[in-house]
């Protein structure tokens, strides 16, 4: 679990990290883009500014209004001033369409403008001096114009022209540069670490599969019965000994509920409870303790059963994991280890095991216990006269008579041979006289019946216990008792 949290934890910084260098990539994205749009519209500016100063250059220069005017001097002829009119108002008009671009070259651009004002200022002059006839010289020195100071002012605009878009490139070049050595870096980062999410997130695949196998083969190895289910109590996975124990098939067990596993009339009430476990969000196992429940097999068969439960919730579904052990054969040895064969009765190693808790019972509650003890009257000659078999069913028919006479807190056994025990808690001297002699008188009525191979009678030995008393001094004394009454004839009841 802790190991799951700390994987958890490095994923989720991991990824953190991975979404912060996608980030930091996106801007620097975000900040070329933005550089090639500056520089796109830089060099849509540059190409206006450079048309209106060509614009300007070329209706000023030769063939432009200079040129008309200059023309129009030299031949003193009229239609070169048609021309020239035009061209003076045309250049103003692309200089100031230049200024609007780049007014930090407002001055040299004055310059220009004001000599032009000049050129233009002259026309009228210069008309009417061609119309009077005046001489070429005449006429030349009353329209001069000095150009000097627009030829210093289109040398200055041409310079800066030149040098501005090459700072520009410059700039934008070391902008590029240093965008792409971060982009570099981060996408060299970028492949570090996802490398190193790739190779951890390889790590816990590998771990969890590990893990994965491990408990495959725990389940199918496991000697016990495990099944998996679903919230609707449908199994979706059973171990090899859960489909022998419940004669399950390959294909058909998701079709089987677990409610189906349980004897009939108990299935409604296993419905409710398992409903209920599931409500809870138990996720701990949860096993029956000391009771012993009953399976049932596909077959329709009921074997004894120790189960345990575990539920856990997977997206809000409540699963469950079920662990059956088959108690049949623990029970068959523990039965065989402590039953008489012959009667069904506890044996000595079982009957010696209840006196000492009745007594250690007696000791604490200080509650009554009688002995009886039981002994068949000349058995021998049972067996001598109508053979061992009739004795063994003489044995197993006072048997039957003892179990049906006793109390549901009375305990009683074969002490061995044709002796019998009777283990009376709660029962003081009167009672278990009593007892012991309704036992003598019922055996000696049914065994003179059809249900007997032979009439007999039976000799009984009581005796009280009390607490300070352990097993052995108890038997001695229910015994001396029944030595007594066979001392005394036999068929009777003693007590000491
Ligand atoms: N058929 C059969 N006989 C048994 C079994 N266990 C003991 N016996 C016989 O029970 C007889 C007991 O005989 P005894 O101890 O002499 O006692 P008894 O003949 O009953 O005489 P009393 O007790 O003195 O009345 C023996 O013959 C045993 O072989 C048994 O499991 N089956």
């Amino acid at each position: 679990m802790l190991t799951q949290r700390k994987s958890m934890k490095v994923i989720a910084i991991t990824l953190s990290f991975i979404a912060f260098l996608m980030a930091s990539f996106y801007t620097l994205f975000n900040n070329i883009q933005t550089a090639q749009t500056t520089w796109k519209n830089y060099i849509h500016l540059e190409m206006d500014k450079s048309h209106y100063l060509n614009q300007a250059i070329i209706i000023s220069g030769y063939g432009g209004f200079i040129h008309n005017f200059k023309n129009a001097v030299i031949r003193r002829d009229y239609s070169y001033l048609e021309k020239a009119e035009p061209q003076i108002q045309d250049t103003i008009n692309a200089l100031d369409r230049y200024l609007s671009l780049t007014p930090e070259h407002i001055n040299p651009v004055l310059d220009i403008q004001y000599v032009i004002s000049e050129y233009q200022a002259k026309l009228p002059v210069l008309k009417q001096m061609i119309a009077s006839g005046a001489s070429v010289a005449e006429i030349d020195k009353s329209v001069r114009v000095d150009d000097t100071r627009a030829i210093a002012a289109f040398r200055e605009i041409l310079h800066s022209s030149k040098e501005h878009p090459l700072a520009m490139l410059q700039k934008t070049e070391q902008s590029y540069s240093s965008t792409t050595s971060k982009l570099v870096v981060i996408l060299n980062f970028l492949i570090i670490v996802s490398s190193i999410a790739i190779a951890f997130i390889y790590y816990l695949y590998k771990k969890l599969a590990i893990k994965m196998t491990e408990r495959e083969l725990i389940i199918k190895c496991a000697p016990n019965a495990i099944l998996s289910a679903n919230e609707n109590g449908i199994i979706t996975t059973a171990n090899h000994e859960a489909m022998k124990l419940f004669g399950f098939n390959e294909t058909g067990i998701n079709k089987i509920s677990v409610d189906d596993l349980v004897p009939s009339n108990v299935k409604s009430k296993h419905q409710a409870l398992r409903n209920e476990f599931q409500q809870s969000d138990r996720i701990k196992p949860m096993s029956q303790r000391n009771a012993i429940f009953h399976g049932k097999k596909l077959s329709g068969d009921l074997f004894p059963a120790k189960i345990a439960i575990a539920t856990y919730s997977i997206d809000n579904k409540k699963h469950s994991i079920v662990i059956i052990n088959d108690l049949t054969e623990e029970l068959k040895h523990k039965n065989e280890a402590t039953i008489d064969p012959l009667t069904q009765l506890a044996n000595r190693r079982a009957i010696n095991q209840h006196m000492g808790q009745a007594l250690a019972q007696v000791k604490r509650h200080h509650i009554a216990l009688s002995i009886c003890l039981f002994d068949i009257d000349h058995f021998k000659s049972v067996n001598d006269q109508h053979g061992h078999l009739a004795g063994d069913e003489v044995l197993q028919q006072v048997a039957r008579v003892m179990q049906e006479n006793i109390r549901e807190v009375d305990f009683i056994g074969r002490w061995g041979g044709e002796e019998f025990i009777a283990i009376l808690t709660g029962t003081g001297k009167q009672g278990a006289l009593e007892f012991a002699e309704k036992i003598r008188n019922e055996i000696k009525l049914q065994s003179q019946t059809k249900r007997f191979p032979v009439a007999i009678t039976i000799s009984a030995g009581v005796t009280l216990c009390d607490g300070n008393q352990d097993i052995k001094t108890a038997l001695n004394n229910a015994d001396k008792a029944l030595y007594r009454s066979k001392h005394n004839g036999r068929n009777r009841v003693s007590m000491v």
